[in-house]
């Protein structure tokens, strides 16, 4: 990405732009659930599960045997509801303690990451030289860009996920500035979500926030924001819809921005 483009904050979604949809539907799910019925059995009455019983509608968390109903209802629709989020995030915290789960991102992930949150010394440097008049440019273009997560699982989620990876070092949760869910910024698909996470760094104007996401509806609605967001086109993926590279930005990987 030029230096003149280069955002100041970037926000990443997970499922489907960091991550394969496939790590979700395939190995985190069915590991909740395949925990869920030990955990329903040991913890029911425990004072540490209550607050994941007690966000359930009433209807629903009578019994152990209702709420995994409901549970197992939930997943299968894939409903993005932010009491089954924060059960999930729960329900994985042993499998990534023992290792059982580890995240693969995406093989420009982890680097992209290294470098947006790297300082550039040589751009740095150019800055000085724009500053002291060289060359009659702006400053700061060797600035670090903050990156930051949005994602409609829980915040306890995402930090498993990102201490938790494929990549060397595997634990990337020092490169992560702060981490937005439905919960601390809203619906996804909701400009209001994308204004309420840029206001909580009133520092960095919205333009220059960069969100990548591979749900088209949440691209336009951090476009409407304000911010620039690119829609990420993952193997595994659903096909996108055909105007869709007429009139977003579209990459296939992290490489291209
Ligand atoms: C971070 S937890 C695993 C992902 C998840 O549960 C989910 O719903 C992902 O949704 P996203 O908004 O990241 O597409
Ligand atoms: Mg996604």
């Amino acid at each position: 990405m030029a230096a003149a483009n280069k955002p100041r904050v970037v926000l990443l979604d997970i499922e489907g732009t960091v991550c394969p949809i496939s790590f979700v539907k395939d190995v985190l799910f069915p590991y909740a659930l395949s925990a869920l019925p030990s955990t329903l059995a040991q913890e029911w009455d425990t004072l540490s599960f209550a607050r994941y019983r007690e966000a359930f509608p009433a209807e629903h968390a009578g019994t152990p045997d209702a709420l995994a109903a409901h549970v197992r209802d939930l997943m299968a629709r894939d409903v993005k509801v932010a009491y089954l989020k924060a059960l999930q995030g729960y329900l994985w915290e042993a499998g990534y303690a023992s290792g059982a789960l580890r995240a693969p991102l995406f093989a420009d992930v982890a680097p992209k990451i290294e470098e947006w949150t790297a300082t550039d010394t040589t751009t740095t440097t150019t800055s000085k030289a724009a500053r002291e008049g060289d060359d009659g440019e702006e400053g700061e273009r060797g600035e670090a860009a903050r990156v930051m997560i949005y994602s409609s699982g829980s915040v306890p989620a995402q930090k498993l996920l990102f201490r938790h990876t494929n990549g060397e070092p595997a634990d990337l949760t020092g490169r992560i500035a702060d981490y937005f869910d439905t919960v601390n910024a809203g619906p996804k698909m909701e400009r209001a979500s994308y204004e309420r996470i840029a206001a909580k760094y009133p520092d960095v104007p919205v333009g220059e926030w960069l969100f990548l996401s591979d749900n088209v509806r949440e691209v336009e609605a951090a476009r409407e924001a304000g911010m620039r967001a690119c829609v990420v086109q993952r193997p595994g993926n659903a096909a996108l819809a055909e105007d869709v590279r007429g009139r977003l930005e579209v990459v296939e990987s992290f490489e291209q921005l």
